[in-house]
C-alpha cells in the first residue's frame, strides 16, 4: 500500500472532522494577513498616507479583535486537532491490537514486546503527526498566495529580492533535514540500544555475577555509550545548525528589507506603513517555509512507520490496519456464526472425545516441529504426551490448543471439527499451564485468581490441589503477598505450582499440563496428581511429562520422536514394545 493510500484513508476514517479541522487550521493560517494589513494602516494613518480614514484608535481596536479573533482560532483548532489526530491514532491501535489478539498466542507479534509498545506508540503517533500536519498545508500556501500579491502591489523589486534568496537559503537548509532524519535515527536506535542493555543488566545481574562477566558487561556497554555519544553529537550539532539558519533568516531578512527599504522611503516610493507589512509578513513566510519542510519530512517518515506497523500483521494484508471500524474492541470483536458458536464459551458440550488427526505445524525458523500427529483422548482420561528434549510435545500441545497456528490437520471435540482453536479452548472448556510460567508482579492470590470470581473456598481448594498450601503459610502475607516482578520472590516450583492453581481455580473439561514436573520433586508431583483425581474424577487430562510419577497413573501414552507420535499405549505396553520408551522410563531412575 502506498503511503498516500494509507494517509489518505486515515483521513477519510472521519471526514467531517478532518474537514472542520481543516477550515480552523486554514483560517489560523490566513488570520495574519488581516493584523498585517491593519498594522500598515496604523503607520500610514500616523504618517498621514493612509488610502482609508479610519481614526488611531479604531485600528487599534481592531487589531486587538484580530489578536482575539485568532487565539479564539486556534482554540478551536486545538480541540479539531486532538478530536481528529486521537481518533486516527486510536483506529490504527485498535485495529492492530485487534489482529494481534486473534493471532495465535504464541506467535502472537513478530517482534520483542518491547519493540512491538514502540511500534504501538511511535510509529501511530508519526502517523498522527503526518496526518494532523497535512491540514496545515492549504493554510499555509494560502496565506503565501494572498501575502505575496500584497507585497507585489506594493514592491515588486523589493518582494523579490528580499524574499527570493530568503527561500532559497531556508529551503537549502530544509533540505538539509533529509541528512537530520538520518543522524535522528541513527541517534534513537543507540539510544534504544544502551537502554536495553541496562534492562538487560538488571534483569541478570545474577547470571552476570556468577558467570564473572561484570568486565565484559560492562566494556560492551561502554561500547554502546561510546556509540551513541558519537550519533548524539552530530544529531544535535545538525539540529542545532538548522535552527540557528531559521531563526538567523529572518533577522537577514529583516536586515536586508532595512537596508532596501531606507533607500526606497528616501525616494517616496515606500512608507513606514510597507515597512511594517514587509517585516510582518517575513516571519511568517520563513515558519511557512519550514513548516512545508517539516511535513514533507513527517510524510517520510510515514512511509517507515506505515511498513513497520504492517509488518506487525504477519503477512496480513496492510489494508486491515486503516480499515474503517469502530473504536472500542470489545462491543465490535467480529463474532459470527461458526465463530460465535465456537468463540462464546458459556454453554459447554461436555468433552466426550477429542480427536487429533494428521495435525503439522513446522516452525518456519527451523524446519522443526510435529508433522502428521494423531491422537485421541477420551472423557476422564489421563494421558502423557513423553519423548527427548526437542521431540516436539509443546509444539503438539500448542497447536492443539491453536496457541501456534497448525498448518494441517484437524481437531474434532466430540466428532465436531474445530475451525479456530485458539478460541475455543479456553475455559470452561480447556484450562492450560504452560512450561514456563507467566507472573506478574502483584498480589499470590491476584495471579491465581487473574480476574475470575472465584470463591475464597474454590480458591483454596485450588491452592491445595496444587501443593501449595504449605508454601503460603510460610510466607508473611499468605496469598496477598507480592511475588514481585516476574514472580522473582517464589522458587520455580513455587511459580509452577501458582499457574497449575490457576489453572485449577477455573472449571475445566479438559486440563493441559506442560511439564509441570520439571521444577517438582517426586513427592510433590505425587500429591498433585492425587489431589486432581481426588476434586475433579472425570476430568481429562493431557500431560507433557517424562515423570514415572505421571507414566505410572497414564492410561495413554504417547512417545514423540523427531516431531512424530513414535509409539502409544500403556506404560506395560510400551516397556515391552519401545526401545525409546524404555529408554525414558530407566532413564529416570
Ligand atoms: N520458537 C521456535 N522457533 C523455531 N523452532 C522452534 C521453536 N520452538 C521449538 N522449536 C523447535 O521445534 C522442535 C520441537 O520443540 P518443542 O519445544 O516442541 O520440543 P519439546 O519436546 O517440548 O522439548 P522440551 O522437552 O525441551 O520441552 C525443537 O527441535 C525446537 O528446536
Amino acid at each position: 500500500m502506498s503511503t498516500w493510500t494509507f494517509l489518505w484513508s486515515l483521513i477519510r476514517y472521519r471526514p467531517g472532522l478532518y474537514i472542520a479541522n481543516l477550515i480552523g487550521w486554514t483560517l489560523i493560517h490566513l488570520a495574519p494577513i488581516l493584523p498585517g494589513l491593519l498594522t500598515k494602516a496604523f503607520f500610514d494613518r500616523l504618517e498621514g498616507t493612509a488610502a482609508v480614514n479610519w481614526s488611531v484608535w479604531s485600528i487599534i481596536a481592531m487589531l486587538i479583535g484580530a489578536a482575539i479573533a485568532r487565539i479564539a482560532l486556534i482554540a478551536y483548532g486545538f480541540v479539531t486537532d486532538v478530536h481528529t489526530r486521537f481518533r486516527m491514532g486510536m483506529l490504527l491501535r485498535r485495529n492492530l491490537l485487534s489482529h494481534v489478539l486473534r493471532e495465535p498466542g504464541a506467535r502472537a507479534i513478530p517482534v520483542s514486546p518491547g519493540e512491538a509498545i514502540s511500534y504501538f506508540r511511535d510509529d501511530v503517533d508519526q502517523a498522527e503527526e503526518a496526518a494532523s500536519w497535512s491540514v496545515d498545508v492549504f493554510g499555509m500556501l494560502g496565506f503565501a498566495v494572498v501575502s505575496c500579491y500584497i507585497l507585489l502591489r506594493i514592491d515588486a523589486q523589493m518582494t523579490l529580492l528580499v524574499f527570493v534568496p530568503l527561500i532559497l537559503v531556508v529551503t537549502a537548509a530544509q533540505l538539509a533535514t533529509a541528512r537530520l532524519q538520518k543522524y535522528r535515527a541513527a541517534s534513537r536506535e543507540a539510544t534504544a540500544k544502551v537502554t536495553g542493555a541496562i534492562s538487560e543488566m538488571f534483569a541478570n545481574v545474577q547470571a552476570i555475577q556468577v558467570a564473572g562477566a561484570e568486565a565484559r558487561v560492562i566494556e560492551r556497554f561502554s561500547r554502546l555509550n561510546e556509540r551513541r555519544r558519537r550519533t548524539m553529537v552530530k544529531d544535535k550539532v545538525m539540529t542545532e545548525a538548522l535552527d540557528s539558519v531559521f531563526a538567523n533568516a529572518v533577522n537577514l531578512g529583516t536586515g536586508l528589507i532595512l537596508l532596501l527599504a531606507a533607500y526606497k522611503m528616501r525616494e517616496g516610493s515606500f512608507t513606514v506603513g510597507d515597512l511594517s507589512l514587509f517585516v510582518y509578513y517575513l516571519t511568517f513566510v520563513t515558519q511557512l517555509i519550514s513548516n512545508v519542510g517539516k511535513f514533507i519530512a513527517y510524510y517520510k517518515q510515514l512511509t517507515v512507520s506505515a511498513g513497520r506497523l504492517a509488518s506487525l500483521l504477519q503477512g496480513a494484508p496492510a489494508a486491515k490496519l486503516i480499515e474503517p471500524n469502530p473504536l472500542p474492541l470489545r462491543e465490535n470483536a467480529p463474532v459470527r456464526g461458526e465463530e460465535a458458536a465456537e468463540g462464546a464459551a458459556t454453554v459447554v458440550e461436555p468433552l466426550e472425545r477429542l480427536e487429533v488427526v494428521g495435525l503439522t505445524y513446522v516452525y518456519p525458523e527451523t524446519g522443526r516441529g510435529i508433522r502428521d500427529v494423531h491422537v485421541s483422548l477420551t472423557r476422564g482420561s489421563f494421558t502423557v504426551i513423553t519423548g527427548m528434549i526437542g521431540s516436539g510435545k509443546t509444539t503438539l500441545v500448542r497447536t492443539l490448543l491453536g496457541l501456534l497456528p497448525r498448518q494441517s490437520g484437524s481437531i474434532l471435540w466430540n466428532g465436531r471439527p474445530i475451525e479456530r482453536p485458539g478460541d475455543f479452548f479456553v475455559p470452561p472448556r480447556s484450562a492450560y499451564t504452560a512450561q514456563i510460567p507467566r507472573l506478574y508482579s502483584d498480589k499470590l492470590r491476584d495471579n491465581i485468581l487473574l480476574g475470575y470470581p472465584a470463591s475464597e473456598e474454590r480458591l483454596m481448594q485450588a491452592v491445595r490441589t496444587a501443593v501449595l498450601e504449605e508454601d503460603i503459610a510460610r510466607l508473611q502475607e499468605g496469598l496477598d503477598t507480592i511475588i514481585g516482578p516476574r514472580g522473582v520472590k517464589l522458587s520455580g516450583g513455587q511459580a509452577q505450582r501458582t499457574a497449575a492453581a490457576r489453572m485449577l481455580v477455573r472449571d475445566a473439561e479438559l486440563y493441559v499440563f506442560d511439564d509441570l514436573s520439571s521444577a517438582l520433586d517426586v513427592e510433590t508431583e505425587r500429591k498433585l496428581w492425587e489431589g486432581l483425581f481426588r476434586v475433579r474424577a472425570d476430568a481429562t487430562c493431557l500431560v507433557v511429562s517424562h515423570r514415572k510419577a505421571a507414566l505410572s497413573r497414564a492410561d495413554r501414552i504417547i512417545v514423540m520422536r523427531d516431531g512424530s507420535v513414535e509409539a502409544q499405549g500403556t506404560a506395560e505396553q510400551l516397556l515391552a514394545e519401545s526401545e525409546s520408551f524404555r529408554k525414558l522410563w530407566h532413564g529416570e531412575s
